[in-house]
Parts: structure tokens; C-alpha cells; sequence
């Protein structure tokens, strides 16, 4: 017998998605692909987090992962989300002394180190604030600043969610440890279904980093696909 997790909250027809615990249901035109941070802060070499001393060498294939999901997405009627990350030049919205953010964020931090730094990394209007050359938003997609890790934190993502009944979200981008972890998991004390496409995303930090936030989020958050598993069941 298999077993399929399924909302019950909409008659919308769903999809099967085969995933880790167990399959999920999903009803594609109520629910999104969330693209979490795919910036050349966090993919492209001399971006930041290869600045701050993260191996970002192995992303180019997370970023085709990123653009196959998208496409299906798209074409199945799900909304799509971009997330960027970041703060304005001045880096007020990154908080002063007072905020956990200014002692945490290797993006702040690495620019105290190399002054000469300041004002390129996660600045709006900045090349590395950019998204990614290959991934290029549409009509219709939703692009979101965001401030911190989380998609949710002060950002309208939970209203634009709700005011289109989405409850179901698919997460892609980097880095899986940090703001997709943080979303998704936000996401599920709101109530959200999160399930993260695994070759869709790469970590910051070593490899057990990415396999401890998909051994996090499968056992206690969501569920854990892959693209290709996500694109068949789209078509099918
Ligand atoms: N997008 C992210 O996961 N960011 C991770 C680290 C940072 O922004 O400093």
C-alpha cells in the first residue's frame, strides 16, 4: 500500500510527486516554485559567497536544475517566486550593532574585513545582488526582495501566498542550509507544505551541511524531490 500525503484543503485536481518520506499530492495552480537567492552573490565566482570563502564551483548545474523546474512549473500554471536577498547601499536594512544580523551575515562581515568591499555585496542595484544571467523572471512571476534568511520575514510572501490559496511550496536555489532551510521552515509553522527539490539547491559550506538540511527537512519539515521526479509528474 502506498501512502500519499494529501491537504484535503482544495478540489483543485493535484499531482502525485514522489518524494522522501512519502509521495505529497499537490494541485499545481495552488502552489509555487519558490526560487530562494539565485544571485551571483551565491552562484557565480567572484560573487560573495565565494568572496567570504564558500565554494561556489559546483553551482552551474544547480543552475540548469533551477531553469528545467522552472520551465515546468510555468508550464503547469504554478505561480512562480524569485527571492533575492539583500539590503540597500548603505546597508541600513541590514541593522546596525543591535541586530544579530550585523555579527552574523558573512556578507557584512567580510566587507568590515575589505573595506574596499563596501557597498558591492548584497547591494540592490549591484551586480552581485543580480540574479544569475541564465535564470531571467517573466510576466507574471512575483520577484522579492527579502532582508534576512527567511522568505517570510518581512516580506508580503504569506499574503500574496494566501490571497491565491496557495499552500503548497516547491524550493529550489541556494543555499539549502540557510535561506531555503529558513523559508521552508517558517513556511511549516504557517501552515505550508514544503518539499525541496535536492539537485535544485546546494549548500553553503561543506556537503554534510547539505545533507543535514535535507535529513532536517525530510524527517521533520517537509519532503525532499528531485527535478527530473518533479518534471514528470508535472506531465503526467
Ligand atoms: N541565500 C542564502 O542562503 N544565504 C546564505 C548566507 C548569507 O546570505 O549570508
Amino acid at each position: 500500500m502506498s501512502i500519499v500525503v494529501c491537504a484535503h484543503t482544495t478540489t483543485s485536481p493535484h499531482i502525485t510527486l514522489p518524494a522522501r518520506p512519502e509521495a505529497i499530492a499537490l494541485p499545481p495552480s495552488r502552489s509555487a516554485l519558490i526560487v530562494v537567492d539565485m544571485q551571483n552573490a551565491y552562484a557565480t565566482p567572484g560573487g560573495y559567497l565565494d568572496r567570504a570563502g564558500f565554494d561556489v564551483s559546483a553551482t552551474q548545474p544547480v543552475i540548469g536544475k533551477i531553469h528545467q523546474a522552472v520551465t515546468a512549473a510555468r508550464a503547469a500554471g504554478m505561480q512562480i517566486i524569485w527571492f533575492q536577498n539583500g539590503w540597500d547601499d548603505r546597508y541600513i536594512e541590514a541593522g546596525d550593532a543591535g541586530s544579530p544580523n550585523f555579527h552574523k551575515s558573512n556578507a557584512l562581515k567580510t566587507m568590515r574585513k575589505q573595506p574596499e568591499l563596501q557597498g558591492t555585496l548584497l547591494a540592490k542595484g549591484s551586480w552581485d545582488y543580480a540574479l544569475v544571467d541564465e535564470l531571467v523572471p517573466q510576466p507574471g512571476d512575483i520577484v522579492l526582495p527579502k532582508p534576512r534568511y527567511s522568505g517570510f520575514f518581512n516580506t508580503p510572501l504569506d499574503s500574496m501566498l494566501r490571497s491565491r490559496g496557495i499552500r503548497h511550496l516547491v524550493f529550489t536555489g541556494i543555499a539549502t542550509n540557510v535561506c531555503v532551510e529558513s523559508t521552508l521552515r517558517d513556511g511549516f509553522f504557517l501552515e505550508y507544505f514544503g518539499v525541496v527539490l535536492e539537485d535544485a539547491t546546494y549548500q553553503a559550506g561543506p556537503a554534510f551541511a547539505q545533507q543535514a538540511a535535507l535529513f532536517n527537512i525530510e524527517t521533520f519539515f517537509g519532503w525532499v524531490s528531485d527535478t527530473a521526479t518533479f518534471c514528470e509528474a508535472l506531465q503526467n
